[in-house]
């Protein structure tokens, strides 16, 4: 941590450099008023103060006070901004470094961890360079001057008799910082997961109303607060006995300064002004000495917070090293014999896949729940690491060969669950492709069948959809993404289950648009509805992972396996559901 926040430092000379200096004039100007304390009081003890010099030493006294508020404000102010940048600066590294991390990543890392990580964390780090140095080059500063104060115009000895308890005590802190250590990783750990259970609680409560089960939860989140608590705890024990050793140690070296100053009074070797200073000299060490013992916490909780950061930005997804080669369209996509296998998983989820898609063709994708259709298509998504057995092709190169980049802006994706920002309608359609115009706009709706929706919104296309989508329906939110997909006008465009939540008559409508606005691009339609590939010209079943049967709608009736059977049952139903 301390090579990273000094890199930082080395790199704002000026504002760090100011900071030190003045923190060092502020340490050395603090000395004046006791100075004039000291000299004040000898001065009445030997009856010496004139009206004058009682001006002079007060006038003195609160200019220096003055200089000394000026100069803190000062360095203060600059030190503190600055750590402020330092943390937007992190702030902005994290959020980058999180936009460049794919799927594998977000499946080891929760939601609440990742919250932590980006708010208290960077919060701590930056208390670490800001409040951390001021302390550090405050009380250093502070208390040498202090020391050499006290040697130089009070007495040596009763400065080191005093100085040996303090020594004590920041040999017992070092001793307890370790075990500190490893109390607060834990602690911020669970906090983090106490986040977690906040996020899934706020985004399922519906469910857990709907099911009864909100007083269990109840339980479940005071159980885990208790443990929070438990872990707090015992860093309160650590941190009190901290504390109190530091109130012992403290009064100990007043006492034993009390003492030896009226012995050292005793044998003529201090006068009573020595005595008064000395024991604002130690007064205000012992003040150097806890805001010392105040940077245990701060450089503890920063140590954490730097690993966790550090974590996040070193992080790697293991996919890849990026490929490096342009492309501008797709062609063709093949799938050569390929088997992949979950980073997670025990067994391979495709096997053996095996087919074409050329420009301008719509292949359907069905097959049961569970089979292997949504890998499929993220495979196209570079979602996961592309295995090694067998190849994906794309224009005739191998897909890890492009820029991610590249292939991510000629592909238009619908996935399944569908995240909406909590924005207006037009702000999410608008996201494919923030360049276009309302003529682009409209035509996306359109092809969405969501003209209707729109005109029946009470802002139109200015409504606002609440967090993730709540007050829009599902079959809208469906459409919302449908047109958000078709507006960047994708080489490619793969709607993963899209049309589940809307009626047949509407998903027939939107297949029947895409068709006639995307006859020269490519389509991939994974669907359970086999009404929504009738017009595909290639359509893949996948079972288990394998493509079991393959061809088109018609050739797949004929050979009267898995497709014609699902056929024959989607059409008695729908039969059934016109007579009702
Ligand atoms: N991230 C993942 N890590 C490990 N296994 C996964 C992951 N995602 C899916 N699987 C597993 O891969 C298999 C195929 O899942 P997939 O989502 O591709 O099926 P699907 O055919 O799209 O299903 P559905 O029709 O229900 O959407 C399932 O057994 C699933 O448990």
């Amino acid at each position: 941590m301390l090579k990273t926040l000094w890199v930082y430092i080395k790199k704002h000379p000026f504002a760090y450099g100011l900071a030190t200096v003045f923190a060092i004039i502020s340490s050395g100007l603090t000395l004046v008023p006791n100075l004039i304390i000291q000299q004040l009081v000898d001065a009445i003890v030997a009856s010496s103060l004139s009206k004058e010099s009682l001006w002079q030493y007060l006038g003195i006294f609160l200019v220096s006070i003055l200089c000394i508020y000026i100069v803190d404000v000062i360095w203060v102010v600059t030190l503190f901004s600055q750590s402020f940048r330092f943390q937007s600066e992190l702030r902005r590294k994290s959020y980058q470094k999180l936009l460049s991390l794919r799927t594998p990543f977000y499946e080891r890392f929760r939601s609440g961890d990742l919250m932590t990580r980006m708010t208290s964390d960077v919060d701590y780090l930056g208390d670490a360079i800001g409040y951390g140095f001021m302390l550090i080059v405050s009380n250093i500063t502070w208390a040498v001057s202090i020391l050499i104060a006290m040697i130089v115009t009070t007495s040596w000895k009763a400065a080191l008799v005093s100085v040996l308890p303090l020594i004590l005590f920041g040999y017992i802190v070092f001793l307890l910082w370790r075990k500190v250590d490893v109390l607060y990783e834990d602690n911020r750990d669970n906090v983090a997961k106490l986040s977690n259970e906040v996020l899934e609680m706020v985004d399922g409560v519906r469910v857990m109303r709907a099911y009864g089960k909100k007083e269990l939860e109840q339980e479940r989140f005071q159980k885990r607060t208790s443990e929070v608590l438990q872990k707090a705890n015992n860093l309160v024990v650590y941190n009190g006995a901290i504390g109190q050793v530091a109130k012992f140690l403290i009064g100990l070296s007043t006492a034993v300064g009390l003492a030896f100053s009226g012995y050292l009074i005793n044998q003529g070797q201090m006068t009573i002004g020595q005595l008064i200073t000395f024991q604002i000299y130690l007064g205000m060490l012992s003040g150097a000495v806890w805001g010392l013992s105040d940077i245990v916490l701060v450089y503890q909780q920063g140590t954490v917070s730097f690993r966790k950061i550090d974590e996040l930005l070193t992080a790697d997804d293991s996919l890849e090293k990026v490929g490096q080669d342009e492309i501008n369209k797709i062609d063709q996509i093949e799938f050569k014999d390929y088997v992949f296998q979950y980073p997670t998983g025990e067994t391979t989820t495709l096997k053996k896949i095996d087919f074409e898609l050329n420009r301008g063709e719509t292949l359907g994708i069905v097959g049961k729940t569970g089979s292997g259709k949504t890998t499929l298509v993220r495979q196209l998504l570079r979602q996961y690491p592309i295995s090694e057995t067998g190849a994906i092709r794309i224009n005739g190169r191998l897909i890890q060969d492009y820029s991610i980049r590249d292939l991510e802006g000629l592909i238009g994706y619908v996935p399944q669950e569908h995240i909406l920002f909590s924005k207006t309608v037009g702000h999410n359609i608008r996201f494919g492709n923030r360049q276009a115009d309302d003529t682009a706009v409209n035509a996306a709706i359109d092809s969405a069948d969501f003209t209707k929706d729109v005109a029946r919104m009470s802002e139109g296309l200015e409504t606002l959809i609440g967090e993730k989508g709540v007050s829009i329906s599902g079959g809208q939110k469906q459409r919302v993404s449908i047109a958000r997909a078709l507006i960047r006008e994708p080489e490619l465009l793969i709607l993963d289950d899209s049309l589940s939540a809307v009626d047949a008559k509407t998903e027939s409508a939107i297949i029947e648009n895409i068709r006639q606005v995307r006859q020269d691009k490519t389509n991939v339609i994974v669907t359970h509805r086999l009404s929504a590939v009738a017009q595909a010209d290639k359509v893949l079943v996948i079972e288990d992972g394998q493509i079991i049967e393959a061809g088109t709608p018609q050739e797949l009736l004929d050979s009267k396996g898995w497709y014609y059977e699902q056929y024959m049952t989607q059409q008695m139903e729908v039969e059934e559901n016109e007579t009702i």
